[in-house]
């Protein structure tokens, strides 16, 4: 088989083991990992107990009273931008990895993954230099006043928890600024995609971060790694990214030891077309935003409203665009979509493609699964698939289905669909496609979620408040968000 065509031409490790202290370290226990593409196994995952995680803690803990702990900022933004310079300078190995875990086109993986991997550790090491804090000249009843001021310091050990979607973006999203902080961490990847996270010990590793500041752990989430991490006593805070429930049941889970949490959670986000939206662009952006990643995005948009005067016409010009998306291995040229991350995950997907024909959709496009006639059959593809015709309170309008779909419903006036868009259960993005700029500042304010994007989706700016509002988040990351996270602060008054 031609290395076009499989993941096998990629050199994968046989085991990927636990970062420890700054040792990596295998565990009786495995999983296996397995190719979306084809089925095959592909390498076999350490999978950590009570006492692995208990190790990666100590080490943690005991971390931040060594050299990590009396560096200066600018030392330790300077390891960051060695991390960044590790990465880029293995680049070809974590496109490889994170191809090989996901099954991603091998362009997505270079140009959005591993290039945010890099990215988000050089944007939070400058960060951290630049981070001011406050200061107040107060007034006092005897009138010589008094200085207030704040200082930042670490949170402590951060037990990072990640999802399989977008690995090593997500990942580094929380490493980074953790590690920027000053913290260190004991981060989970998700089982579904532990390639990426364990090159990135190896680079940690050769910039000489002391041993303990970076410890990683795989397993899952109940009863294993993840569940040992979020309930140990010596955890100062979870960052976590994933589902709704299992924000919910993490948070039950640190609620005793009253930890704090950032939450970066799931969506059921919108688009809605406005005539008077330049179509073509309408139409490409409505098209990245739902098959994306194999709409295995939070930011996707599974909901799209347009307005009725140009229904039929968007819908038409949707259908010919996802009829033609080529479906494919990682490394065809000009592939548009791979598979979902599994077949568990796929069989969750074709549930809801079953469910909309019961709901009473039209499926417009798709709506089951390509045929390869070779061993990508034995892989985890669906095909992308628009609906028309749901109600809005159909299961699969309200729920998130994180694959590539979408169902297009017409609408009439501007309250209406801002409506119909706030009723839901989550609020993470939104993206609005309109040519009337008063229209779009008029709209946008009104919408209820995190992230609005007029005429564009998934344009990012590092400094800027990433997270979501109802059952999509708690908080923010990004920029001075990240810091304000990451941080412990204290405020200090001298009477003068
Ligand atoms: N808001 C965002 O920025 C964002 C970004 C990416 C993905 N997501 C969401 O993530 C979901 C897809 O990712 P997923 O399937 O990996 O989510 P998931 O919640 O199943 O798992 C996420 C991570 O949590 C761990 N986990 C699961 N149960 C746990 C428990 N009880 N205790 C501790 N850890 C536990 C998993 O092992 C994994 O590492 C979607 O809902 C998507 O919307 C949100
Ligand atoms: N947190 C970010 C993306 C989340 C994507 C969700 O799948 C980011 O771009 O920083």
């Amino acid at each position: 088989m031609s290395s076009l065509n499989s993941t096998s031409s990629v050199h994968l490790r046989p085991q990927l083991r636990h970062f420890i202290n700054g040792e990596f370290v295998a565990s009786a226990k495995t999983f296996r990992n397995i190719s979306p593409v084809d089925g095959k196994h592909i390498a076999d995952v350490c999978e950590a107990d009570a006492n692995n995680v208990d190790a990666a803690v100590k080490a943690a803990q005991a971390a931040l009273h060594g050299p990590w702990g009396r560096m200066a900022v600018s030392e330790r933004a300077a390891m960051l931008h060695k991390i960044a310079d590790g990465i880029q300078a293995r680049f070809d190995e974590f496109v490889a990895a994170e191809v090989a875990d996901t099954g991603r086109p091998v362009h997505q993986a270079r140009t959005l993954d591993v290039a945010r991997g890099i990215a988000n550790f050089r944007t939070f090491a400058d960060l951290a230099k630049t981070a001011n804090t406050d200061l107040f000249q107060s007034e006092s009843a005897d009138g010589l006043g008094a200085l207030n001021y704040t200082v930042r310091k670490p949170l402590g050990v951060v037990g990072i928890i990640s999802p399989w979607n977008l690995p090593l973006l997500l990942f580094t999203w929380k490493v980074a600024p953790a590690l920027a902080c000053g913290n260190t961490v004991v981060a989970k990847p998700s089982e579904e995609s532990p390639s990426s996270a364990t090159l990135l010990a190896e680079v940690i590793r050769d910039a000489g971060v002391p041993p303990g500041v970076f410890n990683l752990i795989h397993g899952f989430g109940g009863n294993s790694a993840g569940e040992f991490l979020t309930r140990h006593p010596d955890i100062d805070a979870i960052t976590f990214t994933g589902e709704s429930k299992t924000g919910s049941t993490i948070m039950k889970a640190v609620a005793d030891g009253m930890k704090e949490v950032s939450f970066e959670l799931g969506g059921k986000n919108a688009a809605v077309v406005f005539a008077d939206a330049d179509f073509d662009a309408a139409v490409a952006g409505v098209m990245r935003s739902s098959f994306t990643n194999s709409g295995q995005v939070c930011l996707c948009s599974e909901r799209v409203y347009v307005e009725r005067s140009i229904f039929d016409r968007f819908v038409a010009a949707m259908k010919e665009k996802t009829q033609a998306l080529k479906i494919g291995y990682p490394a065809e040229d000009n592939v548009d979509m791979g598979p979902l991350i599994s077949h568990g995950h796929r069989d969750k997907v074709l549930s809801y493609y079953r469910l909309a024909v019961e709901e009473g959709a039209t499926v417009v496009a798709g709506g089951g699964i390509p045929t390869f006639n070779d061993e990508r059959d034995d892989g985890a593809y669906v095909q992308p698939t628009i609906w028309t015709g749901l109600p809005d309170d159909a299961r699969c309008v309200t729920e998130e289905i994180f694959g590539p779909v979408c169902h297009i419903a017409p609408f009439d006036r501007e309250d209406e669909v801002i409506g119909r868009i706030n009723d839901s259960d989550y609020g993470l993005t939104c993206a609005i496609w309109t040519s009337d700029l008063k229209r779009a500042h008029r709209v946008a304010p009104q919408i209820e979620a995190g992230l609005v994007w007029v005429n564009t989706w998934y344009l990012r700016d590092l400094r800027t408040p990433f997270g979501g509002v109802k059952q999509s988040g708690l908080g923010r990351e990004g920029g001075r968000y990240s810091l304000d996270f990451y941080s412990e602060v204290t405020n200090i008054c001298i009477k003068l």
